[in-house]
């Protein structure tokens, strides 16, 4: 029996073999592979089977990719089963042959979401493109979603309305989930100003697969900044819901990494750029 690792509610997951580790079945925890069947351990060690292999995929015996019978997370048999999911009536998951994995080895990474949250004018743009630009130098494929240019064109429907705003980061959430999948290294800049817009993109993605970086620069020095000019406009009364002036931004709480503004001492943006490609290094998605 292996255990795995990084599932989340989902229909689709990948399977970790803990070799020579305590599995997480042993531990009494969590989901496990039984011969094609997924299995879930539950409390006095019965095990409930939840879905099935479909694809053991034996890269170097470490990992296998794995559909689950489960919709938002509620029990069922079959993978097979047509779903409703939201307003979709009578669909079904159509799994392909060729998988993360497989794309993963291709480009020699991993896919992951880095995401950059913090006010106007902390430097969010800036950061993305030099964690990009650095990246490729290295050879690795990265893709940058900024919510201003994402706003050009499939989110130019949305407002600056809490729930507008709230629908702006679902859509890039889940194009950043494509983009991982795909084995790009996948770059968000945008306010996202809640938390629980943060928090539910996190959960699209397999544990650790979504990198939350807070770049905090006091409201002070954006004002100072202010390159768009916005700040003036909405001290003036002339945007209304202008994020940090009328409008809140909830600090993160338990991020991956936060860039801290040192007093009036700013890091260079490829200084900057660097602390997160290190936590990428240490966490392993420079290499396949
Ligand atoms: N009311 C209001 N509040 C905040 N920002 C505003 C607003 N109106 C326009 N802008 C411009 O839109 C950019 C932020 O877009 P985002 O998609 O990142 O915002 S959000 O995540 O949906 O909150 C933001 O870009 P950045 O300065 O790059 O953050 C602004 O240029
Ligand atoms: N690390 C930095 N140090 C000093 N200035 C910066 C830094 N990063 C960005 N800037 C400057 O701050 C302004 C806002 O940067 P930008 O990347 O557009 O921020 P955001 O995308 O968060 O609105 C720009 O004029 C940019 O040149």
């Amino acid at each position: 029996m292996r255990a795995i690792g990084g599932l989340g509610s989902g229909s689709f997951g990948v399977i970790r073999e803990r070799e020579g580790r305590k599995g997480l079945g042993e531990l009494g925890l969590g989901l496990a592979r039984d011969g094609a069947n997924v299995v879930r351990f539950e409390t006095g060690g019965r095990r409930k089977k939840v879905g099935k292999v479909v694809l053991a995929l034996e890269k170097g015996g470490v990992q296998q990719q794995y559909v689950n019978g489960m919709a938002d997370g509620a029990p069922g048999e079959n993978f097979h089963q047509i779903a409703t999911v939201g307003n979709s009536t009578n669909i079904k998951w159509h799994s392909c042959s060729v998988g993360k994995l497989d794309r993963q080895v291709l480009l020699g990474q991993k896919g992951c979401v880095i995401w950059i949250t913090g006010l106007s004018g902390s430097g969010k743009s800036t950061l993305a493109c030099a964690i990009s630009r650095e990246l490729h130098s290295r050879g690795k494929l990265t893709y940058v979603l900024d919510g201003d240019n994402i706003r050009h064109g499939l989110n130019s429907d949305l407002s600056f309305k809490a729930e507008d705003r709230a629908e702006n980061i679902r859509r890039i959430g889940e194009v950043a989930k494509l983009f991982a999948d795909a084995g790009v290294i996948c770059i968000a800049s945008l306010i996202s100003p809640y938390r629980k817009d943060r928090a539910a993109c996190r959960a699209l993605l397999p544990e650790g697969e979504f990198i939350e970086v807070f770049l905090d620069v006091p409201i002070h020095v954006c004002e100072q900044r202010d390159p768009k000019g916005l700040y003036k406009l909405a001290r003036a009364g002339k945007i209304k819901g202008f994020t940090g002036i009328d409008d809140p931004y909830e600090v993160p709480v338990n991020c991956e990494i936060i860039l801290n503004q040192k007093g009036h001492e700013t890091a260079s943006p490829c200084e900057l750029a660097e602390k997160v490609i290190s936590y990428l290094d240490k966490e392993g998605f420079l290499h396949a």
